[in-house]
């Protein structure tokens, strides 16, 4: 599939030396929803401010819808719409004159009638002739979208869309995203919210300590590192898992009254059946029986933390050494 971005050997020591990027390779396609996921400090802000030219990388390339972020800085960010995480307008203009000033500020020629499909697209023809001061925090978030894409840009960063924004406003932050890359706009962003991903992204990245440690298509994700729980609830509750069954993923939850059993999603053996068997061998009952799939909050937890584990258990054995 034809990449809109694509991103090289990418590299970003700060000037008091943090290394916040190490040979970063992303490519991201045309069309996508891409979701960029990492903790506190991973470097997905450095990322995306490199990718608009407003931070210089040390190393490596980028290229945006075909162009050189740097050799051909103009064109590539005309390529491109941001919406920071600060919400930064104008208090006192009006909808209409805020997002066509935006346009004009990338040298295009007004075009009154692509603004107005613009923000008749986000719900905010009826608010054109409104301060910025006296839209809802949600509207301000959509005035901002369309300043991002008031000059016609391919692709669209949202860093942290849903910060800050009540459910119900999220569920309308995503449809409209839906329906921006239905008009063909690509679209990166980078959240917190794990359910974001989850019900928006067609591909998920994850980047931890300045590195991107996984790029997948989500639901392969999700079916590659998930697990099920199968939660049997019993009716006569136990101290500790019998004996003969040690030898199961078997935990205890609630006081001992239910027991769960994970399984590989993957695996062709999920081991039910011979749970079930040795669970009526040790006389045990239990009253109902539920499957749940593990979410990707879960996934991603699972990676940072194996990630960190691998590192210090690699740093224990280059101190024995
Ligand atoms: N201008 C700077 N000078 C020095 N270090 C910086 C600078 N900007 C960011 N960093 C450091 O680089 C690392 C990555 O920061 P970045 O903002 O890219 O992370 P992030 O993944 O966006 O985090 P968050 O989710 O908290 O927004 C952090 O350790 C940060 O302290």
């Amino acid at each position: 599939m034809e990449s809109i971005i694509s991103v090289k050997g990418l590299g970003k020591t700060y000037a008091g030396g943090f290394t916040a990027l190490k040979n970063v390779d992303l490519d991201i396609r045309r069309g996508e929803i891409f979701a960029l996921l990492g903790p506190n400090g991973a470097g997905k802000t450095t990322l995306i401010s490199i990718i608009c030219g407003i931070v210089n990388p040390t190393g490596g390339s980028v290229t945006a819808d075909g162009c050189d972020i740097i050799r051909d800085f103009r064109a590539a960010r005309s390529k491109i719409g941001l919406v920071p995480q600060e919400l930064a307008t104008d208090a006192f203009e009006s909808v209409l004159a805020t997002v066509t000033f935006s346009r004009g500020l990338f040298g295009k020629s007004p075009d009154p009638a692509y603004i107005e499909k613009l923000l008749r697209q986000l719900s905010l023809w009826e608010k054109k002739d409104s301060k910025i001061m006296a839209l809802s925090g949600g509207m301000k978030r959509r005035v901002m979208i369309a300043k991002a894409l008031s000059h016609e840009p391919a692709i669209l960063f949202l860093d942290e869309p849903s910060a800050g924004v009540d459910v119900e406003l999220r569920q309308d932050m995503w449809e409209m995203v839906r329906g921006l890359r239905e008009s063909g706009v690509t679209i990166i962003l980078t959240t917190h919210y794990i359910e974001e991903a989850e019900e928006m992204a067609d591909r998920v990245g994850v980047i931890n300590h300045g590195e991107v440690v996984l790029v997948e298509e989500k639901n392969t994700l999700m079916q590659k590192m998930g697990e099920k729980e199968l939660s049997l609830h019993l009716p006569e509750p136990l101290q500790q898992v019998p004996e003969a069954l040690r030898d199961l993923p078997l935990t205890l939850n609630d006081d001992g009254s239910r027991l769960i059993y994970r399984f590989d999603i993957k695996s062709n053996d999920t081991g039910i059946t011979e749970l079930l068997r040795r669970l009526n061998e040790a006389e045990i009952e239990f009253r109902d029986l539920h499957t749940r799939e593990s979410s990707l909050e879960e996934i991603f937890v699972g990676l940072v933390r194996g990630e960190r584990e691998e590192k210090a258990e690699q740093l224990t054995k280059e101190t024995l050494e």
